[in-house]
């Protein structure tokens, strides 16, 4: 089956047209995590996330992911803490899935592969004054990644998995209100890595503090189905594609360093 042989995202899929290397990238994401590579910070502080259920505004299908937007126009829903030095926004947040749950994660660990990983995107409300802005700037963007397991069914992940028939073509949205993002955190959010790195989607810009988590969360096969149930193409599209390996094959280190927050 094709779930045997590691299936690459073809870049036939629209986001991947156009100019796709960034001109001398040497901070591209994902990247594999090399545990024993990676270098204890001790100033490293716990992340702090105050996130405001009712900033929650809707869920799309933006023909790659499905993002559920956050109201980021005030200081509702943020983060700091860790590797920031600023306070940052949560604008969106997305997951990036297999065909299978033997791969769909963008980060690995030591080349381990994970079915899915959620990301929660956020930018520095403190030298920019709107997400585009901060989207091509130096430290303009804050990234938590919390990879995902098949096991029993995540009891919070469900309101949003009952959203999902709603938007299963690409550009359809519903509204999506009064939900919670730091339910989909794993309990311990003091063990990470951070590193330096970018989008994995176009333009693919080098603005990322990345914050992966150490500690995953569990989601049961039949709601990571629902996922998978989602479509890349519109209604009116002759030939319907699944929603499936929506992830970015990890990139060269290039040199930099992973810091870890734990021993
Ligand atoms: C801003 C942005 C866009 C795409 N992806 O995958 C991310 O993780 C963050
Ligand atoms: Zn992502």
């Amino acid at each position: 089956t094709a779930c045997s042989s590691k299936f690459v995202l073809s870049k036939v899929h629209p986001i991947w047209q156009g100019p796709l290397a960034v001109p001398g990238g040497d901070c591209q994401s994902p990247i594999d995590i090399v545990v024993r590579k990676s270098v204890f910070d001790s100033k490293l502080k716990p992340l702090v996330t105050n996130y405001d259920p009712k900033s929650c505004q809707q869920i799309w299908n933006n023909g790659y992911s499905f993002l559920v937007e956050y109201d980021d126009s005030t200081d509702k829903s943020t983060l700091k803490g860790g590797p920031l030095q600023e306070t940052f926004r949560l604008c969106q947040f997305h997951f990036h899935w297999g065909e299978c749950n033997s791969w769909g994660s963008e980060h690995t660990v030591d080349r381990r592969l994970f079915p899915a990983e959620l990301h929660l995107v956020h930018w520095n409300a403190e030298k920019y004054s709107q997400f585009e802005d901060a989207l091509v700037e130096d430290n303009g963007l804050a990234v938590i990644g919390v990879f995902l397991k098949i096991g029993k069914r995540h009891e919070g992940l469900q309101k949003l998995v009952d959203a999902l028939p709603a938007i299963r073509h690409r550009d359809s949205v519903v509204e999506f209100t009064h939900f919670d993002p730091a339910c989909l955190l794993p309990p311990n959010i003091t063990e990470y890595w951070t590193y330096h790195g970018s989008l994995t989607t176009p333009p693919l810009t080098e603005a990322v503090t990345w914050m992966v988590m150490k500690q995953h969360i569990e989601v049961s096969h039949d709601q990571l189905a629902v996922f998978r149930s989602l479509l890349f193409t519109a209604a009116e599209e002759e030939v319907q594609k699944s929603m499936v390996n929506n992830f970015r094959e990890t990139q060269p280190l290039r040199g930099r360093t992973v810091r870890s927050s734990f021993t």
